[in-house]
């Protein structure tokens, strides 16, 4: 196994240490999907304090990197037509995240059926010279990663796979196991207020990241609205 990239490594916990990345991913092919509009919410995240920019696609990355000298979250999704998994699933992601300017790459960590095994992601990210995170659904299987070296584990896919429907609040208990350990937990998925975010540091996470929140229009746009038509349905009934 390649071995990590220490000086990175260090670096990087330095930096991030409980600190917020912001997720960029705009709803797919939604008006703001595209790489301008993406690349202005990066710096506008920046200019509001995140330590820490998660991008997906290469050209977008590409398009972060040059502008910004954040840390980089890096991730390509695909829809594999035999595969489940969707977050950086091949080598070539792994390259190509890498060439075009990330830090850290994560990739699906979850046991489904993969075209390639995680650990062979891992070895190629660290091969490459970046950090690894692994977005995780389970607490074995981030345990695993961690000890085989993964510098990052996320709570990312806890409540996507089909284990469960997704709960409405974030996977607080997850972060508690993995922190009980000493991982480097990235709290993500479903902090969708400063209150979770906070609550996240206070249980031990390492930094979190916040995505449909600060930069899905659309969704936020949607918890406005179902707000106000509840109130208004509510006054129908009870007339
Ligand atoms: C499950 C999955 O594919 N999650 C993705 C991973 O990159 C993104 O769609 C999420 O927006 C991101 O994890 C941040 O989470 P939230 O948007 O809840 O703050």
């Amino acid at each position: 196994m390649t071995p990590v990239n220490k000086e990175k490594e260090e670096q990087l916990l330095a930096s991030l240490k409980h600190s917020l990345i912001v997720s960029c991913q705009p709803v797919d092919h939604g008006p703001m999907d595209k790489v301008e509009h993406i690349l202005a919410m990066a710096l506008a995240a920046v200019d509001g304090g995140a330590k820490g920019l998660r991008i997906e696609g290469v050209k977008n990355v590409n398009a972060v990197a040059k502008a910004t000298n954040m840390p980089i979250v890096g991730i390509v999704k695909r829809d594999l037509i035999d595969s489940p998994i969707r977050i950086t699933p091949f080598i070539d992601d792994v390259i190509d995240l890498a060439k075009a300017g990330a830090s850290i790459i994560a990739f699906d960590g979850t046991q489904r059926k993969r075209p390639v095994a995680m650990l062979a992601l891992l070895e190629a990210i660290h091969s490459s010279g970046c950090i690894a995170m692994a977005d995780c659904a389970d607490y074995e299987t981030g345990l695993m990663l961690a000890q085989h070296g993964c510098t990052f584990i996320g709570s990312t896919m806890s409540g996507y796979t089909d284990m469960y429907p997704t709960p409405d609040g974030p996977d607080y208990d997850l972060v508690t196991r993995w922190v009980s350990q000493g991982i480097h937990v990235i709290a993500e998925g479903r902090y969708h207020s400063p209150e979770r975010a906070a609550k996240a540091i206070e249980l031990g996470a390492f930094s979190v990241t916040v995505g449909s929140a600060i930069t899905r229009v659309e969704h936020i746009t949607q918890w406005f609205a179902a707000s106000i038509a509840n109130v208004v349905l509510s006054k129908e009934v009870s007339i």
